[in-house]
Parts: structure tokens; sequence; C-alpha cells
């Protein structure tokens, strides 16, 4: 594919607002919305972002602010990985190529970061019920003139099981929300469930949606209708709907008016019907039907690969090589999902479950030769865990892939639906960590914290490809109650993961160095710069500090402990978590609860929010990289003849 670009963006360069959009004639916005294409391909081509899924909602996005008096009223994005058009007409033009790097702009909507961003996004299905409580305090404040509130949510996201509970919320409720159904048939990989299926059939009825849209408009030009007269009107849809083979609609029958499907790439239509209905009285959802990638050829064939393509050639499409070299590292979700296949290969109990990431967690290495043990539940991580109980009450041994942060949502189902039967569960917990540029809403710094304080449950951290393998082939066999296996985004940092799986004892840490003026406490693939900070304090400092991978976060091991306590030096825990309710929460918690009196340094996530970046910026900013861990270890290492624990830095 050869594409040429004008340098320059004649009418986009003229807006700084959305009111300088609204000062534009409706033959313009063609125009804009191909120039904040080519925008997007420019800037996305050489600093990533989420592609092809803003390609999809230029034109919904043109639509609702040329439509809208924003930031009056407001626009609540569901996910906000579909936000940039949005930034780049809210001020944010100028910014946009600082768009998910440290100190530059959020990925995703970001209420600190505009008064346009009315919402904070980055976890799916939140915005119906966000929307509609900004719609009702409205209404409540008896704001005039009135606010209208937009929610602008995915096919995928809104078959979440959020979603559902706003949309039942705002059905039995007077308020004015519009829901904006962004329906490109595709989450980040294909869509799955029922909605989806029935999404698809709307828009074979789609003649029959215009036909009524039509005669509405009409019956309202002769003023034989209008907006108020709303029982008149469902009585009228009613009719209709039976004179026409008694067609349904799920949203209809939950008293929320539906208009469309239209096309969602014609500006002029979406202009004219926002328009028409805006100031209607009552909750209501206007379907527009979109592409993902529209406009930019390889992503409209492959919109999976290019939801987040990396880098790419901006004419030629060509996406930058990623390091595959023979002896370079693998991914760890890679080594889960051909570790998870393989162990199903011989254990006919296997199963595999993700909620709506089976690229992301690979476990679609599983799913293409064992289509009918791998589950793709749709977003819908409360669901996943329950089913997964479901599945192990009855024998199966359901490994469940979720990401950190998104695991989040199902915490009452972990320990409900799980962990008070003892369930042989094991959650495969990806994106665990820091994660870089996705930012505060994805950084998956919890789950130990909250996994830990749950009776029966097993927390481990494998510190490379190995030791996750070995983990895994564990759960496999061990199969006694739920265990939660933390691994992070990305490469992991051996040449060939792939080892003779073997059993480990649950609760065993290991020492990796001796030592005796401090003892550094690791868990997980941190474990790395723990020794690289260890060896930098021998060689250049000349302390001897010992290391231990803890392995596991629950059960501790007792025993290693007891050896390190007695010890009598300072212990430094490191992890990539936050330090409440972490490793160092518990090693603090043991040492107490055995009566020894330590110096306890904690490394990790502060108790604050953090920002995007890389992963080795965010790290250093938290003091986890090895030389800020080097510099503990030298301070540690002074006497020091007073007792503190520095838990609260
Ligand atoms: C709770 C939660 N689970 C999973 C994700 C990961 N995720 C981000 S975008 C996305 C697909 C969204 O699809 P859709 O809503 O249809 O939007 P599209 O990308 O198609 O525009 C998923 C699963 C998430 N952000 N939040
Ligand atoms: C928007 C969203 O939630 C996902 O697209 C997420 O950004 C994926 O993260 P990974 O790139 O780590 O798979
Ligand atoms: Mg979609």
């Amino acid at each position: 594919m050869t594409t040429s670009f004008r340098n320059n963006y004649p009418i986009l360069e003229t807006i700084d607002s959305p009111e300088d959009l609204r000062k534009l004639d409706v033959p313009q916005l063609t125009g804009l919305c191909s120039e904040l294409r080519q925008f997007l391909i420019m800037n996305l081509s050489s600093n990533p972002g989420h592609f092809a899924s803003n390609m999809g909602a230029v034109e919904l996005t043109v639509g609702l602010h040329y439509v809208f008096n924003t930031p009056y009223d407001r626009i609540v994005w569901d996910v906000g990985h579909q936000a940039y058009v949005h930034k780049i007409l809210t001020g944010r033009r100028q910014k946009f190529h600082t768009n998910r790097k440290l100190n530059g702009i959020s990925g995703f909507p970001n209420p600190e970061e505009s008064m346009y961003d009315t919402f904070t996004a980055g976890h799916a299905s939140n915005s119906i019920s966000a929307a509609l409580g900004m719609a009702m305090a409205s209404q409540i404040k008896g704001e005039n003139p009135r606010r209208n509130v937009v929610a602008v949510i995915g096919d995928a996201s809104i078959s979440g099981g959020l979603a559902f509970e706003g949309i039942n919320n705002a059905a039995s409720n007077r308020n004015n929300l519009l829901i904006i159904l962004n329906d490109n048939d595709m989450s980040i990989d294909r869509n799955t469930g029922a909605l989806s299926s029935y999404l698809a059939h709307l828009n074979t009825t789609k003649a029959y949606n215009r036909f009524r849209y039509k005669t509405y408009n009409l019956l309202k030009r002769l003023h034989l209708v209008s907006d108020r007269q709303k029982g008149f009107i469902m009585r009228f849809n009613n009719s209709v709907k039976s004179l026409l083979a008694r067609q349904q609609n799920i949203f209809e029958g939950l008293n929320i008016r539906y208009f469309g499907p239209i096309d969602g790439h014609d500006i002029d239509r979406i202009v004219r019907v926002l328009s028409d209905i805006k100031d209607m009285d009552g909750p209501k959802i206007l379907h527009l039907k979109t592409r993902k990638g529209k406009g930019f050829a390889p992503a409209e064939t492959d919109p999976a690969t290019w939801h987040a393509p990396g880098k790419f050639n901006p004419q030629t499409g060509e996406r930058q090589a990623e390091n595959t070299k023979t002896g370079s590292p693998a991914k760890y979700q890679d080594v889960f999902g051909h570790t998870l296949k393989e162990l199903a290969e011989t254990n006919k109990r296997i199963v595999g479950i993700t909620a709506a990431m089976s690229s992301g967690t690979s476990i679609d290495i599983m799913q293409q030769s064992m289509p009918d043990r791998v589950f793709d539940v749709g977003i819908s991580e409360g669901h996943a865990v329950t089913f997964a109980g479901g599945l192990a009450k009855d024998g199966l041994l359901p490994y469940v892939a979720i990401y950190s942060s998104f695991l989040q949502r199902a915490y009452d189902h972990i320990i409900h639906d799980v962990a008070i039967q003892r369930l042989p569960v094991t959650f495969c917990i990806d994106r665990a960590g820091l994660v870089g540029e996705d930012g505060v809403t994805h950084h998956g710094v919890y789950d130990m914290a909250y996994m830990r304080t749950i009776p029966n449950m097993t927390v481990a951290a494998p510190r490379n490809e190995h030791w996750l393998r070995n983990l895994m082939f564990t759960s496999s066999k061990k199969a006694s109650g739920p265990i939660a296996i933390r691994y992070p985004r990305g490469k992991g940092e051996l040449p060939e993961w792939k080892n003779e799986m073997h059993e480990i004892e649950i609760g065993k840490g290991e020492c990796l160095v001796e030592g005796d003026r401090v003892a550094v406490l690791a868990v997980g693939t941190i474990v790395s710069q723990a020794l690289k900070a260890v060896e930098k304090a021998k060689s250049e400092y000349g302390i001897n500090a010992a290391l231990y991978d803890m392995v596991f976060i629950k059960p501790l091991d007792n025993e290693l402990l007891h050896d390190i306590a007695k010890k009598n030096c300072v212990i430094i825990t490191v992890e990539d978590g936050v330090k409440r309710g972490g490793l160092g929460s518990a090693v603090m918690e043991w040492l107490a609860a055995h009566e020894y009196k330590r110096i306890v340094r904690t490394i990790g996530i502060p108790d604050q929010f953090i920002t995007h970046g890389t992963v080795a910026e965010l790290h250093k900013i938290c003091g986890m990289d090895a030389e800020s861990i080097c510099n503990a270890i030298v301070d540690a290492s002074k006497p020091k003849n007073y007792y503190i624990n520095d838990f609260n830095k």
C-alpha cells in the first residue's frame, strides 16, 4: 500500500477548541476528518498507541463535538483508547506527539489533563454508569440550560456486566442520557458472545429502523407528535413493530429509544441524526456501524494486529519488526501460552479462560489447537472467575489468564466464588507490575496486596521464564486450592525459555547470594534488578549483601525468614507492586509476629498513583531500578543504633 501525505493540515490547524470546530460548515467536516486521519497516521507511526479504534472513531468524535456544546455538555468515553481525536480537537493537538510519554499527555481521558475529559477511563464498561450519574446530577441541581450527557461505548465494552447494570438503571430513570454505540464488530480480537451476534442482526434489520426513524420525523414535522409525547410514540412504535413482523429490539424492550444503525463514517448523516435526537427527552441509544482502522488499508484488513501496532511505516504500513532472533528472550505471555498448551496436552482436565484478551495473554496459542477447551468470555472478568469456579467445582482445572489491573474487577468473585470453596483455579496474572505507557489505569500493582489477604490463596511470582513454567506445572499437580501466579508485560530474560518442568515446593524461597550486612528479599522479575544491585554494592562498595528470591508472597518461607532474621542485619524488601500490603508488609508482619525487631526498608510502589512512561523510567521514579536498590543497600549498611521501618516513605 502506498499513500501520499500532505505535510500540513489546513482545516485542523484552525481548530484549537470545539468552538473553532463549530464555526465550520458541515461540508468542511469531510475534509477535516481526512486531515485527522492523516494526523493520526503520521503521529502514531512514530509514537505508537491505539491505532485502529481511533481511525474508526473520527467521524463520530467530530460529529459529537460539532453538535454538542462541549465541555458544558459531557462526553464520557468508554475505555478511552479511542479518544485521541477528542484530545486533538480539545486543545491537545500541539502536545499530541507526547502522547503516552513521561510528562506527556495520557493515552486515556484524564480529568486532570483537560476539562473536556469528563471521567477517568481505561477499564471497559463504566461509561454508561458514569454518564448516567452526571445526567442525574444535572437534573437534581436543576441546571439550566439543560446539560446533555453522552456515553460513547464500543460493541465489546457494552457486553460487560457493568454496562448492563448501567443500562438497567438508565432505563428505569427519568434522564436524557444518550448512548452512542460504536459498533465495529470487533473487540481487540474478534468480538464474542450473543450480544455481538445480536448487534450484527440489528444491522440486517436496518431498513425497518430507517423506516421507523423517518416516519417519526415526518410525524414530528407535521406536528402530530412531539418529543414529550413519549407514550404516544411508544404506542406508535409498538404498532409499527407489530405491523413489521414483530421485530424485536433489546434496547426498546428496556424502554431506551433506539436509533440506527447508521453509517458511522457518514459525517453529514451523523450530524443530522445527532441534531435531531439531541434534545429528545428520555434515555436513547444511537447505533453507529464503524470500521476499525478505517482509512488505512492494512488496519482495515487486520484490525486485531492494528489495535496497537507499535511503530510502522506510514507510507507502506510495514510494522517495525520485533526482535525474534534465536536466543532473544520470549515474552512472558508467550511462555504462558505455550506452557498452558503443553500442560493441557497431557492433562485433559486443564481448560483456559480469557476475558477478551486472547492475543494479549497468548492463550490463543492453546485456543488454536484446542478451541473447545479455551473460553473467551468477553469483557467480563467477574464472570470469568465465577465461571472458572463452576468448572473447578465439577472437576476441571481452569487457568484464568487476566491482566492484573483488569482482575481488580473480579475481587469479590475470587473470594466468594473460588477461595471460600478452596477451588483449584490457577490465576495467571499477566501485566503484573508497572506496565509503562498505558499508565495509571493499567499498572498491575495491587494484585500481591489484594490476593495476599484472601484465605486459602497461594500467591507466587516467578523470577524468570523457567520459574513461571515450574509454577504452572506445580499448580496442575497440586490442585488443592486457588493459586495466583503473577508475571509482567514484555520479554523475559532467558535465551531459552523452554525447560524440563518440575514441581516446586509451595512456600519455599531461595538464597541467591550469600551475605551478612544487608539482606535483600525480592520477589518476581524485579529479582534481576535486585541481583544487579547486590553485585554493584559488592563490586563498587565492598558490601556483602545477601539476596533471597522469596518466590511466594503467601505462604512465606518460615524457615528462610528465621535464618534471615537471626542474622540481625537490615532487611530490604523489593517488589514490583504496592508497598502497602505487599511483600514488605508481609515480611514486617511476620517479623512482628515472631517478635524480631529488625530494621526493614521497603522498595516498591509508594502510596500514590503512578503516571505513564517507559517501565524503566517509572522504575527509576519509584526507586526500583538497580541503581536505586544499590543506593538503599549502601545506606542500609551504615551502622544505625535505632529501630526504624520506612514503611511510610
Ligand atoms: C475491564 C477491561 N477489560 C479488558 C480491557 C482490555 N480492552 C481494551 S480495549 C478492548 C476492546 C474494546 O472493544 P470495543 O469496546 O468494541 O472498542 P473498539 O476497540 O472496538 O473500538 C479490551 C478488551 C479493558 N480495557 N478493560
Ligand atoms: C486499551 C486497553 O486496555 C488495551 O488495549 C491495553 O492497552 C492492552 O495492553 P497491552 O499492550 O499490554 O496488551
Ligand atoms: Mg468494537
